[in-house]
């Protein structure tokens, strides 16, 4: 049986005055895919996800989530289905809590510490570290600390641009394993951008995208 499709996109297109920056997208993500996103830079792969995340309208076509349009869904609780994060993601408040804690805050629910913990686990951090001081961690230990944020109420897509870009070979590992973690284990479908070779290599289903438009992997 064919697995549902969560984000379906035809004939996307996108323009800044007469510039095409994307045309004719034709693509179907079903849920709990691995799509790697790569091609030449300028390419227009953050352009492609910033529409798919619904933080840019596209100018042309249709893009629908879960059989409906985008248009018709409420971007705040689009957005909290749909989960974005870039390549430089920052930290707030004192302490590790006070990250993991923020999306409850912000919905008004109470803190799941267990889950929190859980996914301290899959970052190579333990339950100590929640009272670690934001102050006191590593660059790439606050890199790992932001993702999290972004997943602790579980998204049903996450969309990663370029997250481990800047990373050393370490941190990358971490990175990779939490995106494992949420894909294989939370069933979380997972669209991530890179220019890394090793993570290309690995690509469960690469998409590639040149000059605006979709030269391989698309359905
Ligand atoms: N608002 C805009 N106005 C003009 N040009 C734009 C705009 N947004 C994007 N572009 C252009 O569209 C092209 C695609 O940009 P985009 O950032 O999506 O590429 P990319 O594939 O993500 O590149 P990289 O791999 O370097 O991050 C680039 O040439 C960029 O300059």
């Amino acid at each position: 049986m064919r697995p549902v499709s969560l984000l379906e996109l035809r004939q996307v297109g996108y323009q800044v005055g007469d510039t095409p920056i994307l045309q004719d997208i034709n693509l179907t993500i079903d849920q709990g895919e691995w799509v790697t996103l790569t091609g030449p830079s300028g390419g227009g792969k953050s352009t492609l996800v910033r529409i798919m995340a619904s933080l840019l309208s596209r100018t042309s076509g249709e893009l629908s989530f879960v059989g409906k349009s985008i248009d018709d869904y409420d971007p705040i609780a689009y957005r909290r289905r749909v989960s974005y994060s870039f390549q430089q993601p920052t930290l707030f408040g004192a302490t590790v809590r006070d990250n993991l804690q923020f999306p409850y805050q912000i919905r008004q629910l109470p803190f799941d510490q267990q889950r929190a913990v859980t996914a301290l686990k899959y970052v190579g951090l333990t339950a100590a570290d929640l009272d670690k001081a934001v102050v006191d961690l590593s660059g790439g230990q606050r890199q790992r600390v932001a993702l999290l944020r972004n997943v602790m109420i579980y998204p049903e897509v996450l969309i990663l641009d370029e997250v481990t870009a800047g990373l050393d070979a370490d941190n990358k590992a971490f990175v990779w394993s939490m995106i494992r973690h949420f894909n294989v284990d939370d069933g979380i479908t997972i669209v991530a951008i890179t220019h890394d070779q090793a993570e290309i290599d690995a690509a469960k289903r690469l998409v590639t995208l040149a000059d605006g438009r979709l030269v391989g992997g698309a359905q």
